[in-house]
């Protein structure tokens, strides 16, 4: 972590109709870092996620990403998609593409690189997340698992500055959370920034720099993962923590 910002938050507010789902939220995404946000359900963890590459639209703040505003339309707005990679619970794989054309295609069609440059740093990709054996197949023929791992490999293939996960594993058999949850962990200590909504609190202990807690669209208290967990100041926080825990 090298402590320069790379994705701030100020003052965000935004409604749906007359739910306030983020209050005045500030958050500062440091170079490197590594944000795990948890929270119970409906707490706002995925709008948060969400509007920080203008999925989601606010009504109010302002979102900086690598020193500049975030641009709400047009070729900024773009590039900033491509800087910004995003994994979804619903791994959302192209059905009637293989898994290598589901890596290669943003690259070609965003940012119009040659194919051969984008095969091979695609082939790698699915090697590296151990897929590579599959790539000619298509995505119903593999399990939610390696789904999940190729749109890892399709939002690294953009070559992103940030990854933000919004509950990647919730989707899983349970015997395939560790598989993604792996891959995850190895992008963290390689350095890649990362902002991880999860429920996964193995993953938020041993992975996050830094966890996140949001209750009711306000972001209650953060901690490192061993001050957070050990000792939880607010009594949201505690009464979360001792209801997932003993799960
Ligand atoms: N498009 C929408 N229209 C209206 N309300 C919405 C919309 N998206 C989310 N909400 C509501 O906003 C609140 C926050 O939702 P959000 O999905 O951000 O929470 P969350 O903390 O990610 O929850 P979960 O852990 O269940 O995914 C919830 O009350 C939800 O019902």
């Amino acid at each position: 972590m090298t402590g320069e910002a790379l994705i701030v938050l100020e003052n965000v507010n935004k409604w749906f109709g007359p739910l306030h789902v983020l209050q005045d939220v500030d958050l500062s995404v440091a170079r490197g870092e590594v944000v795990v946000v948890i929270g119970p359900s409906g707490s706002g963890k995925s709008t948060l996620c969400r509007a920080i590459n203008r999925l989601e639209p606010i009504n109010s703040g302002t979102i900086i990403f690598d020193g500049q505003p975030l641009p709400a339309e047009g070729r900024a707005l773009a590039r900033l998609r491509s800087e910004v990679g995003m994994v979804f619970q619903s791994f959302n794989l192209f059905a009637h593409k293989t898994i290598l054309q589901n890596v290669m295609l943003g690259p070609i069609k965003v940012r119009k690189e040659k194919a051969a440059v984008v095969r091979d740093r695609a082939m790698s990709l699915l090697e590296r997340v151990g897929i590579a054996n599959q790539a000619d197949k298509y995505p119903a023929q593999l399990s939610g698992g390696q789904q999940q791992r190729v749109a890892i490999a399709r939002a690294l293939a953009m070559q992103p500055k940030a990854l933000l996960f919004d509950e990647p594993t919730s989707a899983l058999d349970p015997e395939m959370v560790g598989e993604v949850l792996d891959v995850m962990t190895s992008l963290a200590k390689e350095g890649m920034t990362m902002v991880v909504v999860t429920h996964e609190m193995g993953f938020a202990r041993h992975a996050a720099d830094r966890v996140v807690f949001m209750a009711d669209g306000q972001l209650v208290e953060q901690a490192a993962p061993e001050e957070f967990f050990a000792n939880p100041r607010s009594d949201r926080a505690k009464d979360f923590l001792s209801k997932i825990l003993t799960h």
